[in-house]
């Protein structure tokens, strides 16, 4: 028999039950024979999304650097963690709230930013950005979208309005119903410019359109040596596929204009889409004190690098003046060969954990991931391909399902680990085995 689950969480804010969500489905499948609208099984939803999606699309998402080496790796990383659950313990009302930069988050999972959306189901970012408002989970829109940002932050919010639009244009005579004052949660992710005028427009758009923190990735200023999208010819941006936040740009626009006599983007696609690439995918990476700029551009708002995997970078970042990193490999996408990012997360952890906000992606796949990561210290911890697997087999609905999945395997595990809250999460409750062998092997 379990405890009445209260609704309310500690600081008497009603909680989103997280963790109902497992017996919606059992309770769906008995009251109306339906089975979930996408497979709950993570080693299953891999093949489902192959199932649905186009070839390319799905070897892009799905693919990693090289011999995706590094990719596996990061499987491996999370099996040698093993938990250590904690029994005759209070696990009731749970609380996955965190707080990230002064602000609270209702649990602490963030949906990563993830490019080219609309090439995997039409729903694209404004599916996954609905998705992610539904559940109060922050949506971090990519610089390469394929819908500028100012639509996906329009449809989210609305999304979340408690009226809906109305089917009629409003009368001059008569007021506009109110719109909705409800923002969904969102973060920005900076593919980083070459120009500075460029990267102060994209800024700008993105404070506008209500963007609270600012990710700049450091480790794709190329694009790796990816054999699957070489082998397909596949490379979305080279064919005008996720640049909708160049191409709605009035500065990039304005710079194409004028190396192009005249031509707008929508003249020349191919073009345009190179002198895109060129700006944010140049091969150059920037510096560190290139980062006084970025501060400047973006005022006093969190910064977050992502993509660090070294403890002198993180102590650069530190001396940088931002706020957190992430620390991530970029799901084994970008330099095959490298470290997996959780063996890496325990050393940042200690030597600038308590000096600026470490968050975690890669390879995170379960609600057991999710804990591990977080009682390595991470403060919250960003999905990527899952998602836009569900993305892929069910649009935003399947989106949808994955993430609530996810909260809820997050919330039971945490439960059945003997834990209330996410801080209390830490090593205490970890144990670090080595069976070796590869990722199936050490299922
Ligand atoms: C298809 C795809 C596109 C991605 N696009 C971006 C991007 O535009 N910007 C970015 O910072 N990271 C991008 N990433 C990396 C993710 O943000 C994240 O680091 C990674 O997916 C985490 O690993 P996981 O997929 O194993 O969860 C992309 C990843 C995938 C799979
Ligand atoms: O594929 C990626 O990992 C990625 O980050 C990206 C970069 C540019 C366009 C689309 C995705």
């Amino acid at each position: 028999m379990s405890e009445p689950q209260d609704k309310n969480d500690r600081d008497g804010n009603e909680k989103p039950p997280y963790g109902q969500y497992q017996f919606d489905l059992y309770a769906q499948a008995i009251i109306a024979g339906q089975k979930p609208i996408v497979t709950t099984d993570p080693n299953k939803l891999e093949q489902a999304a192959r199932e649905a999606m186009t070839p390319e699309a799905f070897n892009y998402v799905f693919g990693g650097a090289g011999e995706q080496a590094t990719m596996h790796a990061n499987r491996l990383a999370f099996r040698q963690w093993k938990l250590i659950p904690r029994m005759l313990r209070p696990t009731l009302p749970r609380d996955l709230s965190v707080e990230l930069f002064g602000k609270k988050y209702d649990t602490p999972l963030l949906m990563a930013p993830i490019g080219v959306q609309g090439a995997y189901h039409p729903d694209g970012e404004k599916g996954v950005a609905t998705a992610c408002a539904s559940l109060n989970v922050p949506f971090i829109y990519s610089t390469a979208a394929t819908t500028p940002l100012e639509d996906v932050a329009a449809a989210a919010d609305l999304s979340l309005s408690p009226t809906s639009p109305s089917p009629t244009p409003p009368s001059p005579t008569s007021p506009s119903p109110p719109t909705t004052t409800t923002s969904a949660p969102r973060w920005f992710q900076l593919y980083w410019p070459l120009s500075d005028t460029l990267t102060a427009s994209l800024l700008t758009r993105a404070r506008a359109a209500g963007c609270t923190t600012l990710v700049v990735t450091l480790d794709t200023f190329t694009m790796a040596w990816r054999p699957l999208d070489l082998d397909a010819g596949y490379l979305p941006p080279v064919r005008g596929e996720g640049n909708a936040l160049g191409f709605s740009d009035p500065v990039f626009r304005r710079m194409f204009a004028a190396q192009s006599d005249g031509d707008t983007v929508e003249d020349n696609v191919v073009a345009a889409s190179r002198a895109w690439l060129a700006e944010a995918f140049s091969g150059h990476a920037h510096r560190w004190e290139d980062l006084a700029t970025l501060r400047r551009l973006w005022g006093s708002g969190p910064i977050v690098l992502k993509g660090v995997l070294s403890v002198g970078d993180a102590e650069m970042a530190v001396r940088a003046g931002v706020d957190g990193i992430v620390v991530s490999n970029h799901g084994g996408r970008q330099l095959d060969g490298a470290v997996p990012a959780l063996e890496m997360l325990p050393e940042i952890v200690d030597a600038v954990g308590g000096r600026l906000t470490v968050l975690y992606d890669s390879g995170v796949r379960t609600g057991a991931d999710v804990l591990k990561a977080l009682a390595l210290g991470a403060k919250a911890v960003l999905v990527g391909r899952p998602v836009i697997y569900g993305l892929g087999v069910a649009g935003s609905e399947g989106a949808r399902h994955v993430l609530a999945g996810l909260l809820a395997d997050i919330d039971q595990s945490m439960g059945l680990a003997g834990v209330q809250n996410v801080t209390e999460l830490n090593r205490s409750i970890l144990r670090k085995i080595n069976y070796g062998g590869d990722v199936k092997s050490s299922l």
